[in-house]
């Protein structure tokens, strides 16, 4: 009946509407019309195969909850697809749909059940925006300050701030893993789109992307997909480097990139790794990359370590001493992904055993990761450690050339045997071609010295301890 339907029809759009931002809502359910609401079944015209792939991808969930709140848990949805010359061609396509339960291509139409749960339910503070894939945890504001991601970050400010309008244009960040590349591209996606709400800010995986265009081809719907992406005002794409050796995908991503570009609308690309690096990708891509700014985040230092571990445990309301967050920054020096998992490992912990997080706890529950971190404690690996940092050879390291840049470096060694080990310090002469004590206690204490007027030196010093401590 056309009444039921229309009203059916018009409820779904209402919690469709309250739930996405205005412009999700005009590109992909204003263009939406209702067929028919015949056994619990409303059937929808979308206007191609890539419209309603992306419906499936992107709005599941919103689709579902629509037809759980119009028709009940019952309700099916269907959807008819406005089949042009090319899709005919095409056999059935194949769905990746969790609780599809049939396809029936007889008319062209596509029918899935909608669960009234949601497979994909997360908790709240994980739920992604649907329509952007932006996660609204990234923020700026959460996303600490240090000399390890300086100039990535101030020239994401710039590009949140006018985006399209910066020489900033790519905006390239890379780094290595959990180095923070993810949250500063979205932290810029997530600020322009609430400083600009017009504009279709849109993150997406470059293996999405890759999974997107091989569907469009197998879907003879490569223009649609095309033009879905140039309707983009900002494009924030992650870890590029996944490009590499994907001819057709590269091809399609620069025509993309190219249009994007010249229509003013801004690129933000992340990688693993410099541009120069990138193996296997296009040079008139690369050449591309290189265009706007290239900014790399770096392993985090000691001071942003404190200051990371800081911020997360203040987010949480909780207060450690000094001593404890000392320990954890000296402790986990990998990278920032790690160092968060510690935080909730820790905080965990304190919850379960209902005991503040003193040191005596951080210590035994980091006992596990500290192990597998910690370079067992010899002579060899302490030297080892030093030759590496210092760039020395051990020949240089051992021996009695007396330049600057190889006596420092010696004496740093010994200091850490004096402190590591309990060897006397005769023996411990004894590994630098047979020195006495004496150079040894001397050694000690210019590195202390060095170090109590030397922030840095102090900071080296510290971080080869913490390799065995
Ligand atoms: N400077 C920072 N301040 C606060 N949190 C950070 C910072 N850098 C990274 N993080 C946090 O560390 C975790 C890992 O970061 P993210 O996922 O962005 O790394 P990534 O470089 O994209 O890693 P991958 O290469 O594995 O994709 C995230 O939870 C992120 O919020």
């Amino acid at each position: 009946m056309q009444s039921e339907l229309n009203k059916v029809w018009a409820n779904c759009l209402s919690v469709i509407k309250s739930d996405l931002n205005e412009s999700s809502y005009a590109t992909w359910f204003a263009p939406i019309v209702p067929l028919r609401f015949v056994n619990n079944t409303l059937t929808i015209q979308v206007p191609s195969q890539f419209f309603y792939e992306w419906l499936e991808d992107n709005y599941v969930n919103v689709l579902r909850k629509a037809i759980d709140v119009a028709i009940g848990r019952h309700g099916l949805l269907e959807y008819s697809i406005v089949v042009d010359k090319g899709d005919k061609k095409n056999p059935p396509i194949s769905f990746n749909i969790p609780n599809q339960v049939s396809s029936n291509n007889t008319f062209g139409n596509k029918k899935i059940e909608v669960p009234s749960k949601s497979p994909f339910q997360t908790t709240p503070t994980e739920t992604l925006e649907l329509e952007s894939y932006l996660n609204p945890k990234y923020t700026f504001d959460k996303f600490i300050e240090g000399d390890c991601n300086r100039l990535g970050r101030a020239a994401g400010l710039a590009v949140a701030n006018k985006p399209g309008l910066t020489s900033f244009n790519p905006l390239m960040i890379y780094g290595g893993v959990g180095l923070g590349k993810t949250h500063l591209i979205q932290a810029i996606g997530n600020q322009i789109k609430s400083d600009y709400p017009g504009k279709f800010v849109l993150y997406v995986s470059t293996e999405k992307f890759t999974n997107q265009f091989v569907n469009a081809i197998r879907n003879n719907s490569i223009e649609s997909f095309t033009n879905f992406y140039l309707q983009v005002d900002v494009l924030i794409i992650d870890d590029v480097q996944f490009l590499s050796g994907k001819e057709k995908t590269q091809e399609t991503f620069f025509n993309i990139f190219n249009h994007l570009h010249q229509s003013g609308k801004q690129i933000i690309l992340s990688s693993d790794r410099a541009p120069r690096e990138l193996n296997g990708m296009e040079d008139r891509l690369l050449s591309r990359f290189k265009w706007g700014l290239t900014a790399d985040l770096q392993q985090p230092d000691y001071e942003t370590r404190i200051a990371i571990i800081q911020k997360k445990l203040q987010d949480d309301g909780i207060q450690i001493d000094f001593e404890v967050l000392e320990y954890l920054a000296h402790t986990i020096q990998t990278n920032v992904r790690e160092l968060e998992g510690v935080i909730i490992s820790l905080m965990a912990q304190a919850s379960l055993t209902r005991k503040d997080i003193d040191l005596e706890l951080a210590k035994s529950t980091l006992k596990s990761i500290v192990n597998e971190q910690e370079k067992e404690l010899s002579v060899e690996n302490i030297l080892d450690v030093v030759t590496t940092y210092f760039e020395v050879d051990m020949d240089t390291l051992r021996g009695k050339c007396r330049k600057k840049e190889n006596v420092f470096p010696r004496q740093v060694a010994m200091y850490l045997l004096k402190e590591l080990t309990n060897l006397p310090l005769k023996s411990i002469g004894y590994h630098f071609g047979g020195r006495d004590h004496s150079t040894v206690i001397h050694a000690v204490q210019a590195v202390s010295e060095a170090m109590e007027t030397d922030k840095s030196i102090e900071k080296t010093v510290r971080k080869l301890y913490g390799r065995f401590h």
